[in-house]
């Protein structure tokens, strides 16, 4: 049977989760049950993960197929295909029985092709996320598919179809899988450590409360606080002169001795993180040697931001612990941890915790759970978090925080901070209204260009950000306007092509390093990582070279940018989606933003064009039109939005200077 060791991977660990949960349904003996929980181990070949768990391969006809059927009735699952199921002997007692799987000898093909199992991540498994909460991810690709278009420069991805725009003038694939979108965690990372200040925010604090009769109050002060004054000093020390927004609200509810539980949304940059420290650095005592504060984020990198906050928050708190409960992160089963604050992901602290038993939950004064939004986007975060919460104290104070209010958030927030207060901070609306908008008609990507050339050549523009439907036309522009002299910042998910790794590692090779390039059609991005990990295990010098921009070398990208090293910044929706970056004084839509579907994205657009045109400025947004399907797009931006969306020809060096000269 041959297939990719990626497709080996998901289909085994697929199968191997469906194992897992079948155990509930046909009550495995617990030994079997144990060996097949420790038989997770990424990358094992199939075979060997079956054989573990005392599982034999068939390939004979279905004959327990009541039990599969049984198994998708309750999990909300369907039937694949024939050939594929679950095969085995019942005993005689009814009880317990292997269930024993069975494969289509030409390499499970209904398996790698279904949604359903190709859904089914590592992720999913090791965070024991119950297949019911598998979500299906209609884009999600098959090993095959993921290998062929993932770093390849000279293949397309698969297309979207539908999402097709004005890219198609270029004979281009428009699909948005040419590159990588940012995850929700990379993207909340990416604005943490790209925020420089506070967002200001004119709206009111909306506050919900148990008992709308209890006296609400805000501060204006951090003096009002009664802080301990080391904790008092450490907020100064932070910069902090006064409250923001949010925090007059929160802050005294959150320091009250009752120990008000919360759920608190607002956007990101408003200050709740800065709020949170202060409670949880309040409720410790630095003389009382074991963990007092949790708090829980969705990634390793969020975790570390946070930490960085207490530290320099609690700076003067003499003693002050801090440990970080995050992968690579070793404790030993059964060391009781001195640490006051402990930040962490879910899956770890949920090891120390009730595995390794280091924490005792009992103890914990507060518990906080940040980026709630982006938390129940990881499969298992939710479920980990719930179980770290079931065995925390009731007198423990239960700390939820979002920068979206969405059901699925508030669903979860509901399980796990009981009686909650909630306060909100709507979103300031962005507006239209200090743009000037235009477009300009172009047959294809080279006039797009020739238009653009043509107003930097008639004016000067500060800066730019230009928006590219892919990461291909984001590259070409890239050298294009390199080409003409423009320092440009390319910001895009893609970094190596394949050919551009393959170059490098020759290079590395010359340079006497030892380079084993790990790229290419058959190993997707997850397995040659693996596969890189097992070979520096064997004392192999690894380079990994991958198609991905990490996130440093984005946040690197956008700060040269933000510094004025480069005046243009060339960048995707996928990139930009969800990152500030203030105050740029043109933006050209290079492509018409669109939706996954297609359609026009009005959201998108406004927060694209509303980067420009702050500070009671004037801005200038010039939309690329290729052709009637753009034009049709843009038409509904603009009946959306009800302002006038001028035409501007770029020929006329006069008309130009008239656009550009009414924003300056
Ligand atoms: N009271 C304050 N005065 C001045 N600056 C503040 C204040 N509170 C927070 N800040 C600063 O504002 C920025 C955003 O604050 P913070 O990180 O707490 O917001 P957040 O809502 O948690 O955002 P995110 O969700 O992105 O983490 C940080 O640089 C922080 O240091």
């Amino acid at each position: 049977m041959s297939r990719s060791p990626e497709a080996g991977v998901i289909v085994s660990t697929a199968i191997s989760r469906f194992l897992y949960e079948l155990q509930e349904v046909s009550h495995l003996p617990p030994k079997l049950s144990a060996r097949m929980r420790e038989s997770r181990t990424l990358g094992e070949p199939l075979s060997t993960e079956w054989k573990k768990c005392g599982l034999t391969l068939i390939e004979k006809k279905s004959t327990f197929s009541s039990v599969l059927d049984e198994f998708f009735e309750e999990y909300g699952g369907r039937r694949l295909g024939p050939g594929c199921g679950l095969t085995g002997k019942q005993p005689a007692d009814g009880k317990g029985g292997f269930p024993v799987l069975k494969l289509p000898s030409t390499g499970s093909p209904v398996l790698r092709k279904s949604q359903y199992w190709s859904s089914c991540s590592d992720d999913h498994f090791r965070t024991g996320c119950p297949l019911k909460d598998v979500k299906i991810d209609p884009e999600k690709k098959t090993p095959e598919a993921a290998a062929g278009a993932g770093d390849g420069d000279d293949k397309t991805a698969a297309s979207s179809g539908s999402a097709a725009s004005s890219a198609e003038a270029n004979g281009e694939k428009p699909a948005d899988g040419d590159e990588k979108a940012p995850s929700p965690e990379e993207v909340s990372f990416l604005r943490k450590v790209l925020r420089e200040r506070l967002v200001q925010n004119k709206n009111e604090v909306e506050i919900m409360q148990k008992d709308p009769n209890s006296p609400l109050y805000s501060v204006k002060s951090f003096e009002e606080l009664n802080l301990p004054p080391d904790l008092l000093m450490g907020v100064y020390h932070m910069g902090f002169n006064a409250p923001s927004k949010i925090q007059e609200t929160a802050l005294p509810m959150l320091l009250a001795d009752d120990k008000t539980n919360m759920i608190a949304q607002s956007q990101s940059g408003t200050g709740k993180t800065a709020a949170f420290v202060l409670t949880m650095l309040s409720r410790i005592d630095t003389k009382k040697p074991y963990p007092q504060a949790l708090c829980l984020a969705p990634t390793m990198e969020l975790a570390l931001q946070i930490g960085q906050v207490v530290e320099q928050m609690g700076k003067y708190m003499e003693g002050l612990k801090v440990a970080y409960g995050v992968r690579g992160n070793k404790v030993a089963r059964g060391q009781k941890l001195g640490d006051h604050i402990i930040i962490g992901t879910p899956g770890t602290v949920l090891d120390w915790s009730l595995k390794l038993r280091v924490i005792d939950l009992r103890k914990v004064e507060v518990f906080v759970l940040d980026e709630a939004d982006v938390m129940i986007a990881t499969q298992g975060h939710q479920d980990q978090s719930i179980r770290i919460h079931k065995n925390l104290s009731r007198t423990c104070q239960m700390l939820l925080f979002s920068a979206t209010y969405d059901d699925p958030v508030m669903a979860f927030a509901q399980v796990v901070v009981p009686d909650p207060v909630i306060i909100r901070l709507r979103r300031e609306e962005e507006s239209l209204d200090n743009i000037k908008q235009y477009y300009v008609t172009c047959e294809n990507r080279d006039a797009k260009f020739r238009a653009l050339s043509n107003i930097y050549g008639v004016v000067s523009i500060g800066q730019c950000m230009i928006f590219c439907h892919t990461g291909k036309t984001a590259a070409w522009l890239a050298e294009k306007m390199k080409g003409g002299g423009h320092a440009v910042a390319l910001l895009t998910g893609e970094l190596l092509t394949r050919k551009t790794a393959a170059w490098l590692a020759e290079k590395m090779k010359g340079d006497g390093h030892a380079v084993a390039l790990l790229t290419g059609e058959l190993l997707t991005r997850k397995t040659a990582a693996w596969l890189a990990e097992k070979m520096k295990g064997d004392g192999h010098a690894v380079a990994l070279l991958t198609g991905e921009l990490l996130v440093e070398q984005r946040v690197s990208v956008i700060n040269r940018f933000r510094d004025g090293k480069e005046k243009v910044l060339i960048t995707t929706n996928l990139c930009a989606r969800g990152i500030d970056i203030e105050q740029v004084t043109l933006v050209v839509n290079f492509d018409i933003p669109v939706d996954q579907f297609g359609q026009p994205d009005c959201e998108n657009y406004l927060h694209r064009i509303g980067r420009t045109g702050r500070f009671g400025k004037t801005g200038l947004a010039i939309n690329m039109v290729d052709g009637p399907r753009s034009m049709s797009q843009l038409s509904k931006i603009q009946d959306h939005f009800g302002k006038k969306i001028a035409k501007l020809d770029t020929e006329d060096a006069e008309a130009i200077e008239t656009a550009v000269g009414e924003q300056e």
